[in-house]
């Protein structure tokens, strides 16, 4: 296992990775309603539905089907990357299929203080970002599996980059251009004036992703159901075998990462997960 190089690379079979608190019970499938807050800070349900058109409920075929299937850990994954790479439109897709609940931390953070763009305006970047490690360190702290999506500058904050050491992080990755033909840019304050500014706020924080990070999926190579379907196959291998050397085998097959010409980068966790303030996590990289 490479020790050094970090996320970005072809997901592949994941190396084990140690996992420091002890082993905690693997949490089912939830299969009751489960709110879910989205980006517009509006409830839904998740646990199935999602708010896009679909049952509210899980069949129970459906539910035994996932017990079977999940090993999911009892803690937040999270999901970062740049502005418009699909943290929140497909971290609620994973949520669903996993029927865990789905968190955004910009929803979190509207839901208290009103449309980011607004907060932008009359108290300035620094303070937004005050406040946003703060909702993230809260829900950090919370068990429970779930798929937490930050907004796309919440690793500049050192203490969130140390806290992600403890759960999967995924890093979702795109291209200017992708993202200037499909993002709402009017809501991101950030882009609002400058779409541009895109590729150069990216390049000061890709380091700060690719510390954090899990594995990587690239959004623009790859539709969300796609994307849908391998992202959640990766998260269901994060809650085996703590330390039994099983947790990434499973994925092995890396099948599903290599079809359709989307890319999933894969790399995984472990140096990180032996020390709880370490803001770096130790990856293996199999080739591209
Ligand atoms: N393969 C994809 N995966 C995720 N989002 C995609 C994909 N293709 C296009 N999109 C679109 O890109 C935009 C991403 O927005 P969003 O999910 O809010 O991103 P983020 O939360 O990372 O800022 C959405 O309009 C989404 O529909
Ligand atoms: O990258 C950033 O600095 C930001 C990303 C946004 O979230 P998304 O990444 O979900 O767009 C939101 O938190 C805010 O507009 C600032
Ligand atoms: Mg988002």
């Amino acid at each position: 296992m490479s020790t050094s190089r970090r996320a970005g690379r072809e997901a592949g079979p994941p190396a084990a990775r140690p996992v420091p608190a002890p082993p905690k019970p693997e949490s089912g499938p939830i299969t009751q309603a489960i709110p879910v807050v989205g980006p517009s800070g509006n409830r839904h349900e998740a646990g199935a539905g999602g708010g896009e058109g679909e049952r509210s409920q899980p069949s129970r075929k459906r539910g035994r089907r996932r017990r079977r299937g999940n090993r999911l850990p009892d803690r937040a994954i999270v999901f970062v990357g740049p502005m418009a790479a699909g943290k929140t439109s497909l971290g609620k897709r994973v949520a669903r299929e996993l029927g865990i609940p789905f968190v955004d931390s910009d929803a979190l953070f509207v839901q208290a203080h009103g449309p980011i763009v607004d907060f932008f305006a009359a108290h300035g970047e620094e303070e937004f970002r005050r406040i946003e490690a703060e909702v993230i360190a809260e829900e950090l702290a919370k068990p429970g599996a779930r798929i937490f999506a930050l907004g796309g500058g919440a690793v500049l904050s050192e203490r969130t980059r140390a806290l992600l050491s403890e759960h999967p992080v995924v890093l979702l990755m795109t291209t200017q251009e992708a993202v200037l033909r499909t993002a709402n840019i009017s809501r991101r304050p950030l882009l609002r004036d400058d779409p541009e500014a895109w590729g150069r706020i990216l390049a000061e924080r890709k380091p700060l992703y690719e510390a954090v990070a899990d594995v990587t999926y690239r959004t623009d190579r790859a539709t969300k159901d796609q994307l849908a379907v391998r992202v959640t196959q990766w998260v269901r291998t994060q809650g085996r075998g703590a330390g039994s050397g099983t947790s990434g085998g499973r994925q092995g097959g890396g099948r599903s990462n290599r079809q359709g010409g989307a890319r999933a980068g894969g790399a995984r966790a472990g140096g990180a997960r032996q020390g709880r303030t370490s803001t770096r996590k130790t990856k293996e990289n199999p080739s591209e």
